[in-house]
């Protein structure tokens, strides 16, 4: 498999070059140059697999530069029992008929991104001593990739993570879990601002070339292809254990920020998973919500951008939406940079009368907007109906896919972080907080190490290189 630029500017790449190298060359996003598709026969033949073998089926249609065994290697070390918490790895739990909630949120840091990141720990650690090199990465988080990354890279020899994130604007659990790392490879930057200053600030350092050869950048956001390969698999999986025959449609409700996971899904239906409708559920921010209803991406300013009680959500320029327009055109990637083009000035567009609007029905996403009030009156409603308790962002999905799901198709419900993230919202909710998952009582109280500064391209450059020197 070769990996191409959505902006048509990087030479075909192998898996492991994109890898390395996050962001393309050229400011676009990577991405494979064709899905693969399963179709019926063999999907039916990947039901019983259990979850590291269909990762492994999964994930060998995307990595085919690593020698089969060891990618086979890295896939068992990685999804088990011990770091997920039960052998199915991503359990389904039926709430009514039709209705489930899958959860990915049993990872060492209680939020659906452990998913893929702990796949990428180990998958950094192979390709960088098979090539004997080192990667410093840069990310930006708006609460849980941060703590994901830091999880997956301390302690990993070769590996340092440089990890920006809105200050002040995360939860206190969040923040704490982050910042109480005293990892010698790790280094938190509170920046003031909010998620797409950090994530602006990520891609304008990778777009500075000179800068990311010398310090061998790297990427752990959702803007890497291997996240999104990774997140591929837990569709198929669900997909598998609410169906009985691969004839079956079923339906997914994504809450929605960065667009990495409901992209996930998107691919997970072009490789020929029988997936009826996406539903993307924004929280207050609701660029992607406008997108899909009309036509218009207007990504918001930082001032426009609100706190809400989802922060992880709080986004309003969605990397990953790129590779859909990319699909959506067709794989037109002149037309993608061009709409680029509009959008990096701070701008917009619109395609409600071109000829895209049309076959965007082609793609099964429908969205929708949840908000404070709605989020906790579903909290309350999923606990007293079905005594489980959710967060505030699955609340987000469950309060949009329940609204805008066809009753006919089993609708699955990505659970995306554990509740004890947010407790306050959860004590509004439900009048009482979540009991915390051992290892987390005093987690507040633990010292925390972080650096303060503005949102400033140069300043995080010199902070990187003084770390390094
Ligand atoms: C808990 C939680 N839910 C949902 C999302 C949104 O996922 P995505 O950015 O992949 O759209 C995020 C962050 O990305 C998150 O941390
Ligand atoms: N919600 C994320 C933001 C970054 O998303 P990613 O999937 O691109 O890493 C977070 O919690 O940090």
């Amino acid at each position: 498999m070769r990996y191409l630029s959505t902006r048509g500017g990087m030479p075909p790449k192998t898996f492991t070059e994109i890898l390395l190298g996050g962001l393309a060359p050229d400011g676009g996003l990577t991405i494979p140059e064709f899905y693969p598709v399963i179709h019926t026969a063999e999907l039916e033949t990947w039901r019983t697999l259990d979850y590291p073998s269909l990762a492994f089926e999964i994930l060998s249609r995307f990595i085919d530069d690593i020698p089969a065994n060891d990618l086979r290697a890295l896939i068992t070390r990685t999804y088990t029992a011990e770091v997920f918490g039960s052998n199915e790895i991503t359990p389904v739990q039926t709430l009514a008929p039709n209705l489930h909630l899958l959860h990915l949120s049993n990872g060492p840091t209680l939020a659906f991104k452990d998913m893929a990141m702990q796949f990428l720990g180990n998958l950094f650690e192979y390709v960088l001593a098979q090539k004997n090199e080192e990667l410093n990465i840069l990310g930006a988080t708006s609460g849980d990739t941060g703590s994901s990354a830091e999880y997956a890279m301390r302690g990993k020899r070769g590996i340092r993570v440089f990890m920006l994130s809105p200050h002040g604007k995360m939860s206190a659990f969040q923040t704490a879990q982050m910042f109480s790392l005293q990892d010698e490879n790790i280094f938190n930057l509170a920046i003031e601002g909010v998620f797409d200053d950090c994530q602006d600030i990520v891609k304008a350092v990778s777009n500075d070339q000179a800068f990311k050869q010398k310090y061998r950048i790297g990427a752990v956001n959702s803007i890497n292809w291997a996240r999104i390969a990774a997140q591929i698999i837990y569709y198929f999986k669900a997909y598998f254990a609410v169906t009985r025959s691969s004839q079956e449609t079923v339906s997914f409700s994504v809450p929605s920020g960065n667009f990495g996971n409901i992209f996930a899904g998107h691919v997970a239906r072009m490789m020929g998973l029988p997936i009826k409708q996406l539903i993307l559920a924004t929280n207050e921010n609701d660029v992607l919500d406008e997108f899909f209803r009309t036509g218009l991406y207007r990504p918001r300013t930082t001032a426009e951008t609100k706190q809400t009680s989802s922060p992880s959500m709080d986004i309003s320029k969605a990397s990953n939406f790129e590779r859909f327009i990319f699909d959506l055109t067709g794989r037109d990637a002149a037309r993608v940079k061009e709409l680029w083009q509009a959008v990096d000035q701070g701008g917009s567009f619109d395609l409600s009368q071109t000829d895209l609007w049309e076959k965007i029905q082609d793609f099964g996403i429908v969205s929708g907007t949840s908000n404070h009030a709605a989020r906790i009156a579903t909290i309350r409603d999923i606990y007293k109906q079905f005594n489980t308790l959710i967060d505030t962002h699955t609340a987000d999905g469950l309060k949009v896919g329940r609204a805008l799901h066809t009753a006919d198709t089993p609708l699955i419900c990505l659970e995306t972080a554990l509740p004890v993230k947010f407790a306050d919202s959860i004590q509004e909710a439900v009048g009482f907080t979540p009991e915390r998952p051992a290892g987390y009582n005093d987690l507040e109280k633990l010292p925390q190490r972080f650096e303060r500064m503005p949102a400033d391209t140069e300043q995080v450059k010199q902070f990187i290189a003084n770390q390094i020197a």
